[in-house]
């Protein structure tokens, strides 16, 4: 270099390296404004931990969002460790919980939700992954294209981690190479519709659309959801649609959508997941039936496809374990879904499903839409939409109507963390082990709670949530994110730094 050149040599050095120190507090700055605490190496200490072997006394150690290290009784040497350590006293301390099944309505319906307002709820939740439905958002997330929409529309909105399924439809179901670009983008797996789903750019599908769907999966090893009711006799249901029965009778909607379209949806379904068994033509794809209502032959269907071999597997949500069609008031729509809330028995049912493992998960299947749009003001039951605002409250929802059948944390944490990673293939979520993420809800379970407007609600429209005015045991105090602390005690951290989650 001649003179003139090392004359500048200092100045140099010193741009470079200013440069670089900038960056690296920047980075610092912005991961500052991802968490509620200063630190990214921290123990947090408990005496109940939810561990895969049971629930400890313990520590979890914490560091660059992973968790590095679980301890049993590490309280004597947490207290003298170097480091920062979050004693929760006795507090639960459990993998956050993995929601498989939310609409967050964006792009396109932010009036309905929204990612921020979504995630902020999943947030207050201690739900720590979300998995965004296809369809709800405008345009549904059904090729490549779409999905990259709604990717982009999720930066820096999102507070948890959120995956998305894609959509089989009829015009991508026998476009093999459709299917695969929307795989080959990152979808965690398909969802289909066997009946209408209530969304223009999103149509039913029959069984030979679901076999097309899971031939294209199998390579994948990746899921197809379904939403399993196939319309009967559907001249009653306009018949009733015509105002000639009470349309604001809950019973009147619930005869409009009898237990025998769950039946002869899954009863389609069987013939092709078939193929999901070991040598099968599709080995390797899956399918999950969404929603499940129907404790009784629909159940049977299922435990006997499990039985024979098929890759399949069923969730059921809060709201169908919480309530019963005896309970429903003339009018509130709130408490409209497909497939509706059955009878008090068929409840009990499905809690014995659920407490036996016959039922795999739980998911919040959280639809929400405008206080408009789901007639609360006319409680047309047959006019509103159908869809259950829940996602914010499913942790005590669950826990609270579970203490009578003797729910346990370890059960919760199969039910809403460690089947649902499963389910999505997330295998660095829901269990608190060495290596995973650093996704963990702190919890109360003993800590009872008012729904009512005290008690805030991050949903874009709290007013249609299913629970409001209910009381409620099992507070949340803090949801970890990747290591980031990005709630406590009813405050967010001041960033979205939520991670969108692309299979590879
Ligand atoms: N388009 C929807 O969000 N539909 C949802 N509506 C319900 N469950 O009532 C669903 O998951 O089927
Ligand atoms: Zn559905
Ligand atoms: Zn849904």
């Amino acid at each position: 270099m001649d003179i003139v050149g090392w004359k500048f040599f200092p100045l140099v050095v010193g741009l470079v390296s200013f440069l670089l120190f900038y960056m690296k507090t920047v980075s610092k700055l912005s991961n500052a404004e991802c968490s509620l605490l200063s630190h990214d190496h921290y123990w947090i200490i408990s005496k109940r931990i939810v561990t895969p072997t049971g629930v400890i006394s313990g520590a979890v150690e914490i560091y660059g969002g992973n968790i590095v290290s679980v301890v049993k009784n590490y309280h004597q040497q947490a207290k003298s460790s170097r480091g920062n350590v979050i004693d929760y006293g006795d507090a639960v301390v459990m993998p956050g919980l993995i929601d498989v099944h939310a609409h967050l309505d964006e792009p396109g319906r932010t009036e309905w939700e929204g990612f921020l307002s979504g995630t902020k709820a999943a947030a207050a939740g201690g739900v720590t992954t979300l998995i965004d439905m296809p369809l709800n958002s405008f345009p549904s997330t059904v090729s490549e294209e779409t999905l990259k929409l709604k990717v982009n529309a999720a930066e820096e909105k999102i507070y948890v981690d959120v995956g998305f399924w894609g959509g089989l439809v009829p015009e991508n179901a026998y476009n093999r190479s459709a299917l695969e670009g929307l795989l080959n983008a990152g979808v965690l797996g398909l969802k289909s519709f066997m009946c209408p789903s209530g969304i223009n750019d999103f149509p039913m599908t029959n069984a030979s659309h679901i076999k097309e769907g899971l031939h294209a999966l199998a390579k994948y090893k990746r899921p197809l959801l379904v939403h399993a009711e196939k319309e009967l006799d559907a001249e009653s249901y306009s018949e009733t649609r015509d105002g000639v029965s009470d349309a604001r009778s809950y019973s009147t909607y619930l005869s409009t959508r009898p237990p025998s379209w769950e039946v002869a949806a899954i009863r389609e379904l069987l013939e092709v997941t078939k193929d999901t068994r070991y040598g099968g033509s599709a080995e390797g794809s899956h399918l999950h039936i969404v929603h499940l209502s129907d404790a009784r032959a629909s159940l049977d269907l299922i435990k006997g496809a499990k039985i024979s071999g098929d890759s399949i597997s069923v969730e059921t949500c809060p709201h169908y374990l919480a309530f019963s069609a005896e309970e429903i008031q003339n009018g509130d729509t709130r408490l409209k879904c497909s497939p509706p809330i059955r009878d008090a028995d068929n409840k009990e049912k499905l809690w014995d499903a659920v407490m036996n493992g016959h039922i795999d998960m739980l998911s919040s299947d959280h639809s929400p839409t405008t206080p408009a749009l789901k007639h609360l003001e006319d409680g047309d039951f047959l006019r509103a939409w159908g869809g259950v605002s829940s996602l914010q409250y499913v942790l005590p929802v669950t826990w609270s109507y579970g203490q009578k059948y003797g729910v346990t944390l370890n059960q919760l944490a199969s039910w809403w963390c460690e089947s649902p990673a499963q389910l999505a293939g997330q295998g660095l979520k829901g269990v608190i082990k060495t290596g995973n993420h650093a996704d963990i809800v702190v919890w109360e379970p003993e800590t009872e709670f008012e729904l009512d407007e005290n008690h805030t609600a991050h949903h874009r429209h709290p007013s249609i949530s299913a629970y409001m005015g209910k009381r409620l045991t099992g507070k949340v105090l803090a949801t970890y994110v990747r290591g980031n602390l990005v709630f406590k005690d009813g405050k967010h951290a001041p960033a979205a730094c939520g991670v969108p989650i692309l299979a590879k």
